[in-house]
């Protein structure tokens, strides 16, 4: 594992770190002044106790703190009084200024130039020269873009159309994964969410949120589903003749499966595909016939976790997938990992043994993948989630620089795939709202709590290339989720979790696009 790290250490700095904190040695931000956490506070010098907490910083991965605790204290009670306290190495994302101080989220399209995450983090900015698709290049035209997308709420509208957002996950063993990509669609501003998951997986999920309507589609008992099962090794003694009526029964099963969810099709805006479903190759079976379906239906998909597994493995699958009346095609959700294994796929290589490479991924890399995966004519848009996330369609790509939170939960890559469903349905609704006109652009210069003044200029004058609104839609999302999480760790420091940054989804949306706008 040392080993494993050491190859990464560029990425990884410092994995372990014996931490006396002193004034200008603070990982965490100061207490915010809303919340007040008196105990992050540096105690008095003569007071400060060794501490081995890991210090959370931008760079650290899931998993990392929680593994290496161990390890810190054999380090600590080894080195303690001749090791040196070093300071998190990896500093704040250079966010654009909002003229108030405060870093806002900065994310520009960019068709030229060269940025790479390993850009990230340093005092200069990370956007990188390039042609920004909008004609003012301000931190404020940026979100400017991204509010457009985000409807207006009136009194006229109807149950559904602000997003019908279905879900493919969940299983025996993970509940949390599409509970939390659910509520994220519900809680940034869609209508309803219905998840398609395991039998054993949606009693807890209804239990969870009455909100979430729940179809259980195959059972993992009896299609004898484990996270990983292997088909080829169901050694188990039983007969040839026995084992073959075994697979017939479980392809009988798959079959249903696929029955089950696919009558859903039409009334869903798009379908998120991954989280929590694990990776059985029965289930991955069935999610490749059900994603073949949804191309014949042009159903706008969001694949994370282990449909990309699926992906990685059969990147033939979204070949050509059609953009349909909608337009939105794909979107992949990976982290580092599954991008690295998307790459492993597309080149043939050993998709389970992927690693990172020791240099971070650059927008080429991403560029590349998103025109591998949709083939000649799909259209297929990547968003690469790091220290800072980077989108890209087969041409054209941006940054999103605004700041996460530097916890590393499980679950904030399921509030990402969620909220991308729902902001891809609704830059479908903004472009037919262009479309249509100036009215509508005279309502929405009336909102705005954040960059007020030039906000409603620049909403007035920018229009969103209808090719470039999937990439928007992804940075929009990619947005409100690191701000949400960002304001989440804020309020809850070491204790943040999942659900705390689905709590901060509303009021980032509120802050984002105002309710209380006056009806036309
Ligand atoms: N509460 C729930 O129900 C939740 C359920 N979830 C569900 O769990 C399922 C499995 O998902 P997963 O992400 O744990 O599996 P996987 O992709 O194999 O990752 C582990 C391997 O990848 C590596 N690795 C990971 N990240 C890396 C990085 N950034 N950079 C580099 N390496 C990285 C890591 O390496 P290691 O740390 O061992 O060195 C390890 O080898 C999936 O269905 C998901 O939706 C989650 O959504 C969480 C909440
Ligand atoms: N180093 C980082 N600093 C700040 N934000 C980050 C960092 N890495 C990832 N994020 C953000 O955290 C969210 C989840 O990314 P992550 O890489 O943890 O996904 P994941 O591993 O798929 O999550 P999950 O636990 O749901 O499977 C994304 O919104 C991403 O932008």
């Amino acid at each position: 594992m040392r080993s494993f790290l050491g190859r990464f250490s560029n990425i990884f700095p410092h994995p372990i770190r014996l931490h006396h904190p002193t004034a200008s040695d603070t990982h965490l931000e100061p207490p915010s002044k809303a919340t007040g956490v008196p105990w992050l506070m540096p105690p008095p010098p003569f007071l400060r106790p060794p501490t081995f907490l890991p210090a959370l910083s931008h760079s650290t991965k899931r998993g990392v703190s929680l593994r290496f605790l161990p390890l810190a204290i054999t380090a600590f009670t080894t080195f303690f009084g001749s090791m040196s306290c070093k300071s998190g190495s990896s500093g704040r994302g250079a966010a654009l200024s909002d003229g108030r101080g405060q870093g806002v989220a900065a994310a520009s399209i960019h068709n030229a130039a060269s940025y790479s995450q390993s850009d990230a983090g340093g005092s200069s900015s990370p956007i990188a020269p390039g042609r920004a698709l909008c004609l003012n290049h301000s931190a404020g035209s940026d979100i400017g873009t991204i509010k457009r997308l985000i409807p207006a709420l009136t009194h006229t509208a109807r149950k559904g159309q602000m997003g019908r957002v279905g879900l493919l996950g969940g299983s025996a063993d993970f509940t949390g994964a599409p509970f939390y990509a659910g509520m994220a669609g519900l809680k940034v501003g869609g209508d309803l969410c219905y998840i398609f998951t395991a039998e054993e997986a949606s009693g807890p999920l209804k239990a969870y949120s009455p909100e979430l309507m729940v179809t259980p589609v195959y059972s993992a008992k009896s299609l004898g589903v484990g996270f990983a099962g292997d088909l080829e090794g169901e050694e188990d003694g039983s007969s040839d003749a026995a084992r073959s009526a075994e697979h017939k029964a479980k392809e009988k099963q798959v079959a249903r499966m696929v029955q089950r969810v696919t009558p859903f099709f039409p009334k869903l805006h798009v379908l998120v595909v991954g989280p929590g479903l694990g990776r059985d190759p029965w289930i991955m079976e069935a999610t490749r016939r059900i994603l073949v379906e949804a191309k014949t239906h042009a159903l706008p998909l969001v694949i994370d976790a282990d449909g990309l597994w699926l992906v990685a493995h059969s990147p033939e699958i979204l070949q050509d997938y059609p953009e349909g009346d909608d337009g939105g095609g794909v979107v992949v959700t990976p982290n580092l990992i599954e991008f690295a294994r998307l790459q492993a796929g597309l080149t043939g290589a050993s998709v389970a043994e992927a690693t990172p490479p020791a240099v971070p991924f650059q927008h080429t890399d991403v560029i590349a993948v998103a025109k591998a995966l949709g083939g000649k004519a799909g259209r297929v848009t990547v968003c690469l989630k790091g220290r800072e996330d980077i989108v890209a369609d087969r041409e054209r790509w941006l940054v999103v620089t605004e700041e996460g939170a530097r916890r590393r939960s499980g679950g904030l890559g399921d509030i990402l795939a969620g909220t991308t469903g729902v902001l891809l349905h609704w830059s479908h609704l903004a472009m037919q709202e262009q479309a249509h006109g100036g009215a509508v652009k005279a309502e929405r210069s009336e909102r705005g709590s954040e960059g007020k003044g030039a906000q409603s200029g620049e909403e007035s004058t920018c229009q969103i290339d209808p090719r470039d609104r999937v990439l928007w839609a992804c940075a929009g999302a990619s947005l409100i989720a690191r701000r949400a999480s960002r304001r989440a760790f804020e309020e809850h420091r070491r204790s943040m979790t999942a659900p705390d940054v689905l709590a901060h989804l509303g009021p980032v949306l509120e802050e984002l696009s105002p309710t209380d706008i006056k009806e036309p």
